[in-house]
């Protein structure tokens, strides 16, 4: 049975850990199953709110519901009977969040067995090459799971990215109008749009207070969209009122402006707007890496500096023989061995970012090289499919 036979079915399965990058990414590869491959999807999720942060339409009391074409499930919990029948032909866990008990007996049931992934979190660390694709075989049932990693070479999974992406990137930054007309909807005003327009996503323990003196005291015009909940304290400092959706203020050459936190396709937007995007976590960096704009990552914070190993091995990837983009990226990460403060290193990043955005465009052609997520993972799985006895 080829993979885009309509009636092929996935269950993905998703544990909102922090924040939206969970759900995020894996709503994202839902729709594209859906859409681009014609695969029946069912999504569990254990958060819904989270999700409706993304996704308005979610219900977050409803224990089904139908969204965008894609099964959405309630994950209450692990209990639950299941017979072979509610299997589905590829099951999917993301990070590893364990699938419950009774799925798994019943996929040990099932004939043919489906075929199982983990799908792993992004790092640009060299062993994930080695670990791609590799199968463990569960312990007591007949059954192997695959790891799959996304990655930034050949020899992993790629990055996820939508078959229309670029080609709605490339037009939406060549209509000048329309750009406007989409920051206008959020009070940006056309002298703003003419300064440096940067969207500002990060961690709470972001040194943002000190990019927002540099900025404001610079010598060039700066305007800053941060979503609401973000640098909270900072940005109501700043304002000198509560940091919530609408609010702005101009203090010397920096405007600050709060966004609404939007749906995940006006924050691509976003993203192919701005000059310069700041972001953070696993979605929202892949996403700024498809926006072909120079980004700064603010990466998800680990037990014993874990995150700096990694934010090391992406900027050997991607920033090598780039001093002010390595140097502003480590800092903003506490992970730079001098003392200076992020503003200290704005004017010299600053001036480098027409090669900073040139890089993003080279470096974008590179990852699209890889192909993309869904279509590795399904091809793989077809793989396998058409490999196993019977
Ligand atoms: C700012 C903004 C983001 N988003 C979306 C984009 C992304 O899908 C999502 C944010 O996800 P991320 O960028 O990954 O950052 P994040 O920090 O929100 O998410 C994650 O980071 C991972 C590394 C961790 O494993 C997760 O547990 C999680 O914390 O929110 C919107 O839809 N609208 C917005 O206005």
């Amino acid at each position: 049975m080829p993979l885009t036979d309509p009636a092929l079915t996935l269950a993905l399965f998703c544990r909102v850990v922090d924040n939206y990058g969970d759900i995020g990414i894996c709503w994202r590869l839902a729709r594209q199953l859906q859409r681009e491959h014609g695969i029946v999807v069912t999504l569990w999720v254990d958060d819904l709110r989270s999700f409706q942060r993304i996704c308005p339409q979610i219900d977050p009391a409803a224990a089904l519901q139908q969204v965008e074409g894609i099964g959405v499930r309630h994950w209450a919990g692990q209990d639950g009977q299941f017979a072979p029948a509610d299997i589905a032909d590829i099951v999917i866990e993301f990070f590893a969040c364990d699938i419950p008990p009774g799925y798994i007996d019943a996929m040990a049931r099932c004939q043919p067995r489906p075929v199982w992934f983990n799908l792993e979190g992004l790092t640009a660390e060299e062993w994930v090459e080695g670990c791609h694709t590799l199968p463990s075989t569960h312990p007591r049932l007949p059954l192997t799971k695959y790891f799959f990693f996304p990655g930034f070479t050949a020899k992993t999974g790629g990055l996820m990215r939508e078959a229309a992406l670029d080609e709605a990137r490339r037009q939406f930054q060549q209509d000048r109008a329309g750009m406007a007309a989409f920051l206008g909807r959020f009070g940006v005003t056309p002298q703003e749009m003419a300064s440096t327009t940067i969207s500002l996503f990060c961690y709470p323990h972001a040194p943002v207070a000190d990019l927002f003196a540099a900025w404001q005291g610079g010598a060039h015009a700066v305007t800053c969209l941060v979503p609401e909940g973000v640098a909270k304290e900072v940005v109501a400092h700043f304002l000198e009122a509560p940091a919530n959706a609408g609010a702005s203020r101009a203090r010397g050459a920096l405007t600050v402006r709060v966004l609404p936190f939007v749906a995940q396709p006006d924050y691509d937007r976003l993203l192919w707007a701005c000059d310069l995007n700041f972001v953070r976590g696993e979605d929202s960096f892949v996403r700024a890496q498809w926006a072909g704009r120079p980004f700064i990552w603010h990466i998800y914070p680990q037990d014993d500096n874990l995150h700096h190993k990694k934010l090391r091995a992406f900027l050997q990837r991607y920033a090598i023989g780039r001093d002010s983009l390595s140097a502003l990226t480590l800092c903003w990460n506490g992970a730079a061995a001098g003392g200076a403060g992020p503003g200290a290193l704005w004017p010299a990043f600053h001036a480098a970012m027409p090669e900073s955005h040139a890089h993003a465009a080279e470096w974008q052609r590179q990852m699209l090289a890889n192909g993309d997520l869904t279509s590795n993972l399904l091809n793989f799985a077809s793989s396998l499919r058409s490999s196993r006895p019977g």
